[in-house]
């Protein structure tokens, strides 16, 4: 999906909300471990009751791997059933030597049809540039995280520049692709520098992961993370899977994904630049 359809998408749907597929056997209700793809059978319903909110799709590849052969399948059956005007993203936070990351790339995008991919820049140029050969396709790199271990690298300061690491990766990885091809994860946590984030990007869009569960705040990242295209993904897992883990699950998760998408409208016409 190129940027002028995910924007119309946003533009239709009046909704930036990416709901995160992060699909676990011990969370989803214990009725569904009856059906011969439980995972499956669980994302089938998320995606019927949340698919007129949302924007995007998260699976998170980490709930589908731990499953071995049976979660793979799991996967590709749920990539096949989003909608196709609906962006995909394989949150696999990959990267690796060139080779490596082709077939990273192959796995994702090949085989299984993700519009998108998370990956890790900590490796440089080469780990990333395999995933931009893909016409297409998108690389989401992690900028600046919303957990609290990202303190730990992504604010070291380079003393030359005056800049944190973080602004560096986003910096010098905008020299490696345009703005239809490059996303940046920035944490909903960090909505205290998304403003200046937006400086330095500000045509490319954002994923926004840490609503919901992490307490992020969605006036906040909307408030200083939007840009004239919307600019953003805010993306909710387990506050949108989980609203209730009985047998109304699915309408718990459509009403909270209802709920995110009408706060949304309303900072769409609040805080979107002309
Ligand atoms: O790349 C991500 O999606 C990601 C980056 C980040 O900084 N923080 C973060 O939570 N995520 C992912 O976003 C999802 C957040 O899930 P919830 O906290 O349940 O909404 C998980 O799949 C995380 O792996």
């Amino acid at each position: 999906m190129n940027k002028a359809e995910l924007i119309s998408q946003i533009r239709q749907k009046k909704s930036y909300l990416c709901v995160g597929l992060d699909t676990d056997l011990e969370k989803i209700p214990q009725f569904l471990l009856e059906y011969e793809d439980p995972i499956f059978e669980f994302n089938k319903c998320i995606i019927d009751a949340t698919k007129d909110f949302a924007v995007a799709y998260k699976p998170n590849i980490a709930f589908y791997e731990a499953l071995g052969a049976k979660g793979w399948q799991s996967l590709e059956k749920t990539v096949e059933y989003i909608p196709k005007d609906i962006f995909t993203i394989a949150d696999a936070k990959r990267g690796d030597i060139g080779n490596t990351s082709k077939l990273y790339a192959k796995a994702f995008f090949e085989n299984m049809d993700f519009d998108s991919i998370t990956v890790a820049p900590y490796m440089g140029e080469d780990s990333v540039s395999p995933f931009l050969d893909f016409p297409g396709k998108w690389v989401i790199l992690l900028a600046h995280t919303s957990n609290q271990g990202s303190n730990d690298f992504q604010l070291m300061t380079n003393r030359e520049h005056d800049t944190a690491f973080y602004e560096e990766v986003i910096r010098k990885s905008r020299q490696w692709a345009t703005d239809d091809q490059l996303m940046f994860v920035v944490g909903a946590t960090r909505a205290d520098k998304i403003g200046q984030i937006r400086e330095i990007a500000p045509d490319n869009f954002f994923l926004v992961p840490g609503v919901g569960a992490q307490g992020g705040s969605l006036e906040e990242v909307s408030k200083y993370g939007m840009n004239k295209d919307c600019g953003l993904l805010v993306n909710s897992s387990r506050g949108i899977i989980y609203a209730s883990k009985e047998e109304d699950f699915a309408e718990a998760a459509g009403k909270e994904a209802q709920a995110l998408q009408q706060q949304m409208e309303q900072y769409l016409a609040e805080f979107k630049t002309v």
